[in-house]
């Protein structure tokens, strides 16, 4: 099976700064990757090498089994940045107008939208738990829910990877579990491959199928159950401070 993702020995770097060195990683479909490292360990820039928005200096990326630089059906890949649920008050678009948004298509000075977009609409909402709140302004909605209905957006298009940067900035502890159960769901009923960038060692841990240790270099990738048992010590040299994790034995495989 051609995997979704494949990256060998990618390095990058911003003038003198190496933000990544030689990493290797290959994500396959169905898989629901966490990417975890301390700050400035180079999560967002891989993120943006898999987008196509930075060229690697050294390796090769494929998407799909093409090299990313022609890889042109960018509705495949869903994009959900840390700073979306960040809307003013004042904003004045509603649920359903940011969602549609994500099928908008420039005609000179318009946006055209296909014949059944309440329906895509509506169906993407359904997917994150919002439709309920359809009509209300974007604006209105907590910090949670407006980041589920930026997944809405991204899910829209009908992507086959959703790639999502730090989403559960903002949220807090008990919606945070809701929201991680929702990408579960897209993750095992509607057959999404997710990329996570988190910080949520611990929170996380139960939803995920796969986890990728960054800090420039790939310190650890592979089953979720797998990284139970690494020490404490082996994951403390890499993140450079003490990671606290609870132990319930969680972490859906795919194999
Ligand atoms: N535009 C830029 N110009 C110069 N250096 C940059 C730029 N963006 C990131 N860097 C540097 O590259 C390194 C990796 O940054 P990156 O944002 O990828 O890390 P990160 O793991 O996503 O960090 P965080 O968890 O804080 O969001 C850091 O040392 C950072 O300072």
């Amino acid at each position: 099976m051609t995997p979704y993702i494949e990256m060998n020995n990618v390095s990058f770097y911003y003038d003198k700064t190496e933000a990544l060195q030689d990493v290797s990683l290959t994500i396959n479909e169905g898989d629901f990757l966490a990417i975890i490292g301390p700050n400035g360990s180079g999560k967002s820039t891989l993120m943006k090498i898999i987008l196509g928005l930075l060229r690697p200096m050294k390796g090769e990326v494929h998407l799909f089994g093409k090299p990313v630089q022609d890889f042109k059906d960018r509705a495949c890949i869903g994009y959900v940045s840390q700073k979306s649920n960040s809307f003013n008050s004042g904003f004045p678009a509603t649920v359903f107008e940011v969602v549609r948004s994500g099928l908008a298509k420039k005609s000179g000075l318009f946006h055209r939208y296909p014949k059944n977009v309440a329906d895509q609409v509506k169906e993407a909402l359904i997917s994150v738990g919002m439709q309920a709140y359809t009509d209300r302004p974007i604006s209105a909605l907590s910090g949670g829910q407006q980041q589920r209905v930026f997944i809405a957006r991204a899910l829209i298009s009908k992507p086959k990877i959703l790639l999502l940067d730090e989403p559960t900035v903002g949220i807090d502890q008990q919606n945070m579990q809701s929201f991680y159960r929702m990408l579960t769901h897209l993750n095992t009923h509607h057959g999404i491959t997710i990329i996570l960038i988190t910080h949520d060692v611990d929170a996380v841990s139960k939803s995920i199928s796969h986890v990728a240790c960054l800090n420039r270099t790939i310190h650890f990738h592979g089953y979720q159950k797998d990284m139970a048992m690494l020490s404490d010590e082996q994951l403390e040299k890499w993140y450079g401070h003490p990671v606290r994790r609870v132990t319930h034995g969680g972490g859906h495989t795919h194999d």
